[in-house]
């Protein structure tokens, strides 16, 4: 099929190579000019595990990004993956969706095909109705019958995003009529997850609900973390206990500094807003915001509990990534605790195996080595803030510190005398 996928970022650019490699002819739109040079060059402009490989292959050949919005007009199916933001109060900020959403409409004025454009962003429950549908007839000038609109909310996790595109637990499809949904479908046959259809509204809400209740378990495994860290507990075996029960599940239960990036925190607070727009007072969902937002001060605490004032005190910091296995540093818990450290007056010095050039655009001035052990060389303290696999291979690397207190915000070490924020 021809496919524009309009925004050529995580998710946009991931979703176009893995649909070019499955075998339609894919065409991004990504605004940003320096970005589709790279992606036409074979070079993704983000880090993900086999990203490049699958954009070499195909870019050129069923693939190709450009900053315009030309010859789209033929294409079968759109699928808008541009960024919703929070806005200062933490609602959606939907202005590059409406953008996106107009300019597919003017570049459709003469088609005389059926198109179906669909939503993959995350957005509020009713945003397909309320702006991409009366952006697009109105700029197209078309009948509303002559365009389908579906809503196909996307479940890729950063760092796994190729994986997890390809092989996903299910596909939801939203769409404003059978002939539409139909068009998605078909834009994934060949995939073997169940496949949900429902209305636009609910398409978008299960994708709020997803993160959201995602979000509820790692605020819950924290919450129950502290109180182990109380009763000299071991959380992680908890978890692993309570896990075995399927209707539990051993996923997203480690406990730690909490969840960043730019999803879970920005989507539970859209959802926040979205239930306080509608008079609901959402108790659970604010629970879980506010237990996340205290995690990354226990690694403080504790550190201070084990040095003393860190004013002046050499702390190296392992880990910048919001997670393992990316450069992403958005909301990643690490820029909290690296900025109550500089409060404090601490000399920090700073390691991460691929995220020090995005840290960097936050704190320019703070310290960056190469390795982990140079990071590590005569500091008064060590904070493990990212779960990198890395990290379990450098036991070695902590006898260059002047002192030998290791504090984890992620558990991923299992050498003596480390000790949990929260374990
Ligand atoms: N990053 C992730 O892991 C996931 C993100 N999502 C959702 O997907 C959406 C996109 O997220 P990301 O890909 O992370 O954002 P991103 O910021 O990496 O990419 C968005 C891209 O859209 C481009 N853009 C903005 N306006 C445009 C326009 N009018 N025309 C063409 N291009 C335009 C931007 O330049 C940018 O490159 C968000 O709603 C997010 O919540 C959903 C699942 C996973
Ligand atoms: O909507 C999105 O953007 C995506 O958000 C998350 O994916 P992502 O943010 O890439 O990463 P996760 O693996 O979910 O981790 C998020 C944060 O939670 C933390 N986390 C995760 C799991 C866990 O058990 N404990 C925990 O603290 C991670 O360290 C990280 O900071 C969801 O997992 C995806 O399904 C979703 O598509």
């Amino acid at each position: 099929m021809e496919i524009t996928v309009v925004g050529g970022g995580y998710v946009g650019l991931v979703t176009s190579v893995c649909f070019a490699d499955m075998g339609h002819r894919v065409r991004i739109i990504e605004i940003d000019p320096q970005k589709v040079e790279l992606i036409n060059k074979g070079i993704p402009p983000i880090y993900e595990d086999n990203l490049e490989e699958i954009l070499k292959k195909n870019i050129g050949k069923n693939l190709t990004a450009q900053s315009d919005y030309q010859f789209i007009e033929k294409s079968d199916v759109f699928f808008i993956c541009v960024g919703t933001p929070p806005q200062e109060d933490g609602s959606a900020n939907l202005r590059y969706l409406s953008q996106a959403a107009e300019s597919i409409g003017q570049a459709l004025r003469d088609s005389t095909i059926f198109q179906v454009i669909t939503v993959k962003s995350t957005v509020p429950p009713g945003t397909t109705e309320s702006v991409v549908i009366p952006a697009v007839i109105k700029s197209s000038g078309r009948t509303k019958d002559s365009i389908g609109f579906c809503m196909n909310p996307e479940f890729l996790r950063e760092g796994r995003a190729i994986k997890d595109f390809k092989n996903p637990d299910r596909i939801v499809i939203g769409g404003n009529s059978d002939i539409a949904i139909q068009v998605v479908r078909d834009v994934y046959s060949g995939f073997s997850a169940p496949t949900i259809t429902t209305s636009l509204k609910a398409a978008e809400m299960i994708k709020y609900a997803s993160n959201s209740f995602l979000a509820m378990k790692i605020s819950f495994a924290n919450e129950i973390g502290n109180l182990c860290k109380k009763l000299g507990i071991n959380v992680y075996d908890v978890m692993n206990g309570i896990g075995y029960d399927h209707r539990i599940n051993p996923y997203f239960l480690n406990a730690g500094l909490g969840f960043g990036g730019s999803c879970f925190p920005k989507d539970v607070m859209a959802l926040i807003r979205l239930a306080e727009k509608n008079d609901l007072d959402p108790l659970l969902l604010q629970s879980v915001i506010a237990v996340n937002e205290k995690q990354p001060n226990k690694i403080i605490s504790l550190l201070k509990e084990r040095i003393g004032s860190v004013s002046g005190k050499r702390i190296a910091i392992l880990g910048l990534a919001f997670k393992d296995n990316t450069d992403d540093v958005r909301d990643s818990r690490a820029i909290p605790v690296i900025q109550s450290l500089l409060d404090e007056g601490a000399d920090v010095v700073a390691y991460d195996p691929m995220a020090i050039a995005s840290m960097k655009i936050y704190y320019p001035d703070i310290q960056y080595r190469n390795t982990a052990g140079d990071a590590l060389d005569g500091a008064d303290a060590c904070l493990v803030l990212t779960e990198w696999p890395e990290f379990r291979d450098i036991d070695t690397c902590f006898d260059r510190m002047k002192s030998r207190v290791i504090i984890e915000g992620r558990k991923i070490l299992s050498i003596e005398g480390v000790e949990g924020i929260c374990w």
